[in-house]
């Protein structure tokens, strides 16, 4: 379970991140849903212990992420918006380095790594170099990589950004899967389907600050929309940034 309490960023005048508040729960797939700029990414980097907020509190499974920014990181698989492989080594040995670093042993290592390959469906690619794959194919990679270590908190920033169908779809499904496993699952996107075919619960952000966070049933209830876009464009109070 991932809690943000009351969380500030401020990047000179641009208030970031403007007391941002919810709740990720396990077996569930929370949507940080908002237009450009809006303060998501920067939320989840104070999540994943990259960048140290100006106030508030994250607690990862309990864990103070001010308090042991190490065990935060364990207990978490990130897929951050930079996805960052190593090009010169294969899919493969992309996510064993990764493994390494976490400390893992080499069986678990291995089995591990050939179970995500499969659940990725990326057997065809996995022994490539990373350097020239298609945003779909550094995705899985990138996602394959922040798994390894079996993390019960699963953040993923705008994943299926630049996807064609195909890949969305498989992705969506993964994400359904993980939540299947019981875990937390927290991603960020300003695709409002996107966020409403999968989500158990939507937070929705503007200008650093969360306007909305219920199920995708009781968000339409209260604006009194039946289609959920109608509802975030009344709830944002601008269609702008927000890609259908
Ligand atoms: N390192 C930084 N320095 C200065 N301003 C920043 C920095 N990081 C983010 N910002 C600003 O903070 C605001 C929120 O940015 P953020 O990237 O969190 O939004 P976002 O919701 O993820 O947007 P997008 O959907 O476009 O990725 C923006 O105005 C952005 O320009």
């Amino acid at each position: 379970m991932i809690e943000v309490r009351d969380l500030y960023k401020h990047f000179g005048d641009v208030k970031a991140v403007d007391g941002v508040s919810f709740v990720a729960r396990d077996g569930e797939i929370t949507g940080l849903l908002g237009p450009n700029g809006a303060g998501k990414t920067t939320t989840l980097r104070m999540l994943y212990t990259l960048m140290n907020p100006d106030r508030g509190q994250v607690l990862v499974d309990g864990i103070d992420a001010a308090r042991d920014a190490q065990a935060v990181r364990r207990q978490l698989g990130v897929l951050p918006d930079a996805r960052g492989l190593y090009k010169r080594l294969t899919a493969r040995e992309n996510i064993e380095y990764f493994a390494r670093l976490q400390g893992m042993e080499h069986a678990l290592i291995q089995a591990r790594r050939e179970q995500l390959i499969k659940a990725l469906e990326m057997e065809d690619i996995a022994d490539r170099r990373t350097e020239g794959f298609s945003q779909g194919q550094r995705v899985k990679t990138a996602i394959a990589r922040a798994l390894v270590h079996d993390p019960k908190n699963v953040i993923l920033d705008e994943p299926t950004n630049g996807l064609d169908v195909m890949a969305t779809r498989s992705l969506r499904q993964f994400m359904r899967r993980l939540k299947g496993e019981g875990r937390c699952v927290l991603f960020s996107s300003h695709i409002m389907q996107e966020v409403a075919a999968l989500c158990d619960r939507i937070v929705v952000i503007a200008h650093g600050r969360v306007v909305a966070d219920e199920t995708p049933d009781a968000l339409r209830a209260q604006t009194g929309q039946l289609n959920l876009e109608d509802a975030f464009v009344k709830i944002i109070g601008s269609d702008e940034g927000l890609a259908a």
